[in-house]
């Protein structure tokens, strides 16, 4: 089954965060398809971003484009609520920080919202074994979660290749993201591994035009061409 539509989900982790709403009307307008949401919580992960509220600040500022929340917590459930509220449209989580795996998906799933499962760079595939009907998307981290700007790790791409099978071999639409160092140069590779959502933070946000500092366009028209788009 060939790869669905690819998609590029900007990580607000990279933001300029005293303008997030400015940022993320930016990066929409320059060509992203969705928000790449990270909740880490200084437990699960060594760090600490943000919570519902700013999700649905973005909503309140006028953000419709597909909200895809990672969430990088332990537990789960209680934030999965409260982004199902918040206006999120999308929730990953980690299924080792999760007590009850399928009672996770179904939360959000019976929501009418998107569901997946993310993978650390060490966490085997067979957490899906029994799940695979109720993931929407399988989120593969191709770095350590807990921070932005670190680079890709090579491995992920024989990983991508098996989660490709996994979903081909389910017969359904499920996506496959990848999180972690993508950027232009190396995103039609990993785009050939299987990925069709790839999240990019840093390479993203630091790419801002000189000549206008809203625009994103040069770099996401390089990720397109990357991909072959
Ligand atoms: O989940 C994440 C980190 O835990 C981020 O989404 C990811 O690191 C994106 O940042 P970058 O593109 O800079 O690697
Ligand atoms: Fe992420």
């Amino acid at each position: 089954m060939p790869a669905l539509e690819p998609k590029i989900a900007p990580s607000i982790l990279s933001a300029d965060l005293a303008r997030l709403g400015e940022e993320v009307s930016d990066v929409l307008a320059s060509g992203a398809d969705m928000i790449h949401f990270d909740v880490m919580d200084n437990h699960y992960v060594p760090n600490l971003t943000f919570g519902a509220p700013v999700c649905k600040a973005l909503r309140d500022y006028g953000i419709t484009a597909p909200i895809d929340v990672h969430l990088m917590v332990k537990p789960v459930d209680e934030l999965i609520h409260a982004f199902i509220d918040a206006g999120a449209s999308d929730i990953t989580f980690h299924p080792e920080a999760s007590e009850h795996i399928d009672r996770s998906l179904s939360l959000i799933r019976d929501a009418g919202l998107r569901c997946g499962l993310v993978f650390n760079p060490a966490t085997p595939l067979t957490w899906l074994d029994h799940v695979m009907d109720k993931v929407d998307m399988i989120l593969l981290m191709s770095v350590n979660p807990g921070f932005g700007g670190q680079s890709f790790i090579p491995h992920t791409m024989e990983k991508l290749r098996q989660a490709r099978e996994r979903i081909d071999a389910s017969g359904r639409d499920i996506r496959l993201e990848v999180d972690g160092g993508v950027n232009a140069d190396n995103i039609g590779e990993i785009a050939a591994a299987g990925a069709d959502t790839f999240v990019a933070g840093s390479s993203l946000f630091k790419a801002r035009r000189e000549d206008d500092p809203h625009r994103y366009d040069t770099v996401i028209g390089a990720m397109r061409r990357g991909l072959g788009r």
